[in-house]
């Protein structure tokens, strides 16, 4: 391991009982799981195993969702030699989200609308074949927020043994199943080794303006597949699919009666008054006024993850349907909030919101992180950076909430977050619901996109510290009547971008911040030119290392633009992330010192970074390809001082990796 790497380790391995990373063996050339082709590099969570499963060794396999990748032949010492090994066009355009999965000597990849699924033999980057679902033209116009896809899942053969078998007697090796959820709201699996269709199912009827953005997941042999449409009226749902037949086993809607959220009033659990307690029958329906939950939203386009010791999937879901509050009186549970369910049988365990009766669309869909707390409790715990501007710690046994605070200091509209209850205690100044229609209330922080958006965050274990892509904006905004009619968009509100005031001491612009424990150079690029006083306006983007339990911020890095894309950190102290203004970047995850800027990318990057070993060489690659919410390049643009987002262009895979 690197000095810098041992030496920051050591500093704070105090602070996670699970120092290692989601990956613990299988680096080599052996394979790891039955059926894995030779030279595949299979990962096993340290704490969240499936049994059967044996996940390609990427960050989106990860079922703790913590992107930290325990590769470590890049190091701080040697990262600025990186220097570009292949790259490929994927032939689409527009927002490139996610990544793809590799196992064995595949690599796959699902591209936006028109949403080919690409399978490339790493040896000579060839297509070993591309799928293209045959979905109906008007899908992608009923897409809120551009035409992306955020990824597929994989599963290994011994995840279906039937079809590893049928392949063995065929000739060939299985290489398992890949599954992608389209544009018009299907769930596709295909076999990895040739795209054949396996089976499909409807996650939802497209005409109702539901689509699917979000990647599904498989956990040991059942596929998770989540539904987007907030912005038309969809009510959420959660579904879950056996692997092998694509068998329907459960769908937990996210609001009305007990009977369809599959919630035992008795055992399912929420936060309140200091305590995890029973929610109470119909406790959905009570905060909602007649059949308001019809059109409720709360959909669940965001990151899943999955506790294989309690056997539980955990997710958010989406703000409430029409953004207009005064349309809909009540809490509107559970739009924003935290779920955990048995895989089995879809039954809630708890539910937690975030932002009850949401005025300003701060979907609570953002991925959760698992760790566990410090020995020797070694409590369960998950890590949640909402759109809201808040970290959430909770125990992820119980759901109770163990500490929020705000991880963007401009948040303003809740005044505090009740220790107790869990409930935020808005301010009326900020509020919507009390300004009413037709009105605009200013400088609401965050911004509508929220703190941070989809992109996902990383989380390294050893250091306690998790990696936080940012959007640092505010917004003016106004609430007016919507009529629903299906298919159409919803919304009642609109909103105009603002820059966001910088922070008070502490979280400015080359100042450290934070406990006082770095060198006091917390702001990277800007350090050589740090300007002493705090500008007026913060960045309008910001990659911000948190520590996770106590709660406050170690360093910022700022960003002219938003953070749009995942981040990626890595055993050996890096931690990487892509800008709008199409550059990768690598930082020294001790400082936030830029260690290594990629040339210029073809276009911006909206993709999740990740990293895989091959032939004893580690690669990191990303997609460029801009688009996304962020496609509203006019709109984030405009805020931007100093730099440009680069328009949507043709979407590439850009690897890089040492000189041989
Ligand atoms: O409520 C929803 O169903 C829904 C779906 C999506 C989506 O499917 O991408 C987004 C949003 N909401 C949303 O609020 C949002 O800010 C957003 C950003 C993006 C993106 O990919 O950049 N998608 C979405």
């Amino acid at each position: 391991a690197p000095d810098a790497a041992t030496s920051a380790t050591s500093a704070t391995s105090a602070a996670f009982a699970t120092s290692a990373a989601f990956a613990t063996s299988a680096t080599g050339a052996t394979s790891a799981a039955p059926g894995v082709p030779a030279g595949a590099t299979a990962a096993r969570p340290a704490d969240a195993a499936t049994p059967g499963a044996a996940p390609a060794a990427t960050p989106s396999a990860d079922p703790a969702a913590r992107r930290h990748s325990p590769l470590a032949r890049i190091t701080p010492a040697n990262v600025a030699r990186l220097a570009p090994a292949w790259r490929f066009a994927t032939g689409a355009t527009r927002g490139h989200e996610g990544e793809p999965v590799i196992a064995g000597d595949t690599l796959w990849m699902v591209t936006p609308w028109p949403n080919r699924v690409i399978a490339l033999d790493l040896a000579t980057r060839r297509r070993r074949w591309t799928y293209t679902p045959k979905q109906d033209e008007s899908a992608p116009g009923r897409m809120c927020c551009d035409t992306v896809n955020r990824g597929l899942a994989w599963a290994p053969p011994a995840a279906a043994p039937a079809e590893a078998r049928a392949a063995t007697r065929a000739g060939r090796r299985d290489a398992g199943t890949v599954i992608v959820a389209t544009a018009d709201a299907s769930l596709i699996a295909l076999d990895a080794a040739t795209g054949a269709e396996r089976w499909r199912a409807q996650l939802d009827d497209p005409a109702s303006g539901a689509s699917s953005s979000g990647a599904p997941r498989v956990f040991g042999d059942v596929v998770i597949a989540g539904i987007a449409g907030g912005e038309y009226g969809v009510r959420g749902h959660l579904d879950a699919y056996d692997l092998r037949s694509g068998r329907h086993l459960w769908r937990g809607y996210s609001t009305g009666p007990d009977a369809d959220l599959l919630v035992d009033p008795d055992r399912t659990l929420s936060w309140r008054d200091g305590a995890a307690r029973p929610v109470g029958p119909d406790s959905s329906l009570q905060s909602w006024q007649g059949e308001a939950w019809k059109l409720g939203g709360g959909t669940t386009w965001g990151g899943f993850s999955f506790d294989a010791k309690r056997g539980l999937v955990i997710y958010g879901s989406g703000n409430p349907g029409t953004w207009n509050p005064r349309q809909r009186p009540g809490d509107n549970r559970w739009t924003n909030a935290l779920w955990a369910r048995d895989l089995r049988s879809g039954r809630v365990r708890w539910v937690f919101q975030l932002t009850p009766h949401d005025e300003w669309d701060y979907d609570g869909v953002n991925e959760s992180m698992l760790f566990d707390g410090p020995p020797p409790a070694r409590r369960p715990l998950l890590a949640h950076f909402d759109r809201n501007g808040w970290a959430y710690v909770l125990d992820r046994e119980t759901g109770a909430l163990v500490r929020a605070d705000r991880f963007d200091p401009a948040a303003n509209w809740a005044t505090r977050i009740d220790a107790r209850s869990g409930r935020p205690e808005v301010d009326p100044a900020k509020s919507l619901q009390h300004a009413g229609e037709d009105t605009t209330v200013s400088n609401i922080c965050p911004a509508a996109i929220g703190a941070k958006n989809q992109a996902p965050a990383s989380l390294d274990p050893a250091r306690g510290l998790a990696f936080v892509p940012m959007i640092r904006l505010c917004m003016d905004m106004e609430a007016f009547a919507a009529d629903y009619a299906a298919g159409q968009p919803w919304i009642g509100a609109s909103y105009t971008l603002r820059r966001a005031p910088a922070a008070g001491a502490g979280l400015g612009s080359g100042d450290s911040s934070g406990d006082g424990s770095d060198s006091g150079d917390g702001s990277a690029t800007s350090a050589a030119s740090a300007p002493r006083a705090a500008p007026a306006l913060a960045s309008p983007g910001a990659l911000l290392a948190w520590d996770v339990l106590a709660g406050k911020p170690r360093w910022t890095h700022d960003e002219p633009l938003p953070l749009w894309g995942g981040v990626l950190s890595t055993a050996s102290g890096l931690v990487f992330a892509g800008t709008l203004d199409g550059y990768l970047k690598a930082f020294d995850a001790r400082d936030g010192r830029v260690l290594w800027t990629s040339p210029r990318l073809g276009s911006g990057v909206v993709g999740s970074v990740t990293s895989w070993e091959w032939r004893g060489r580690q690669y990191v690659g990303v997609f460029s390809g801009a688009g996304g919410l962020a496609a509203d390049a006019d709109g984030i643009g405009r805020l931007a001082a100093d730099a440009k987002p680069l328009p949507p262009g043709e979407g590439e895979f850009v690897v890089f990796a040492l000189p041989e």
